[in-house]
């Protein structure tokens, strides 16, 4: 048997003559969280609205626990969670009964504890137009995650939450994960990735560019050095680097350096000897990192 909970192979939707996704593929296996990343337009909420079987893809195919989800959508609600970009709730329904209703939507008996899980207990009688936006935000996860799904398609289930909440909300993501459920989770938040992705598939305009754990996507990738570099050593040329250098003044005597370099250990080494004796302030090295990446890729 696969472990494969969510695929998509050579993946196409079109938007009248708009094509918004152009061959894209990967998968989501048991216990795996995968990040969809890419700027405003790049397709994610067209992807995993083909997934949740609201949309039927012009090209390639789709499966979700092995089954067409535009054809067997009321088979797999109860096992797939879904948190969408737009939730339709009802304004006068309350926190309990909008619950009530989506979970027997998705064809689950009601889970009474289901909105204590994301700290809605003490609003349960509180109809949702009364809510604010991070407390929805909530409502939806809370619905998405009744019935401890096999998968769960996220489309930005932070969005508008608080620092407190977002990571109670990281916390039962990975919990489930962990637990075995296949996660594949849309988000514009760097530290959310770093948080929770296991992979990271990154579309640009319905394309995946780059696909991988962060390593193996950054491996390659050059580090940054910045450092701050004594007054005097400003009109001293720098020596010869691997990579490429750039000044910035600051608000004191001295300036900031900064070295971004695919060999970082030899070009710190040949500035710490150009420095010497007076020495570099402030040093810090980073390592490419995701952000990198997507803030790189053009919309
Ligand atoms: N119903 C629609 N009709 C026509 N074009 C659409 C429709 N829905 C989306 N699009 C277009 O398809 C492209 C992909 O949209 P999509 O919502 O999938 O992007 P996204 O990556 O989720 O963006 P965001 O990060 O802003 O949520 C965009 O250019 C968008 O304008």
């Amino acid at each position: 048997m696969t472990d494969n909970v969510l695929t998509a192979r050579d993946l196409r939707c079109r938007y009248g003559a708009f094509e918004a996704v152009r061959g894209a593929g990967f998968t989501v296996r048991r216990g795996e969280l995968l990040c969809l990343l890419g700027t405003n337009g790049a397709g994610k909420t067209t992807v995993l609205d083909v997934l949740r079987g609201h949309r039927r893809p012009t090209g390639g195919a789709v499966r979700v626990l092995g089954l067409d989800p535009a054809r067997h959508r009321r088979r797999l609600a109860p096992a797939v969670g879904v948190v969408p970009q737009d939730p339709g709730f009802a304004g006068a329904l309350t926190v309990a009964e909008t619950c009530e209703l989506w979970v027997r939507l998705r064809g689950l008996r009601p889970d009474a504890g289901a909105p204590a899980e994301v700290g809605l207990d003490h609003r349960l009688t509180v109809p949702v137009r009364q809510l604010s936006g991070g407390e929805r935000r909530r409502l939806d996860l809370a619905i998405a995650l009744a019935g401890h799904p096999a998968a769960l398609l996220l489309d930005e289930p932070t969005a508008g939450l608080d620092p407190q909440s977002r990571e109670r909300a990281w916390e039962l993501i990975r919990a489930r994960c962990a637990a075995g459920a296949a996660v594949l989770l849309t988000t514009h938040a760097l530290d959310e990735v770093e948080a929770l992705a296991d992979r990271i598939v990154l579309l640009r305009a319905g394309r995946v560019v780059a696909a991988g754990t962060p390593a193996e996507v950054t491996a390659g990738r050059p580090h940054r050095i910045v450092c701050a570099v004594p007054a005097r050593l400003r009109d001293r040329p720098p020596p010869a680097l691997a990579g490429a250098v750039a000044w910035r003044a600051t608000a004191g005597p001295g300036a900031e350096l900064t070295v971004t370099t695919p060999a970082p250990a030899a070009d710190l080494d040949a500035l710490r000897a150009w420095a010497a004796p007076a020495g570099l302030a402030r040093v810090a090295v980073t390592p490419p990192s995701v952000g990198d990446l997507l803030r790189e890729v053009p919309a």
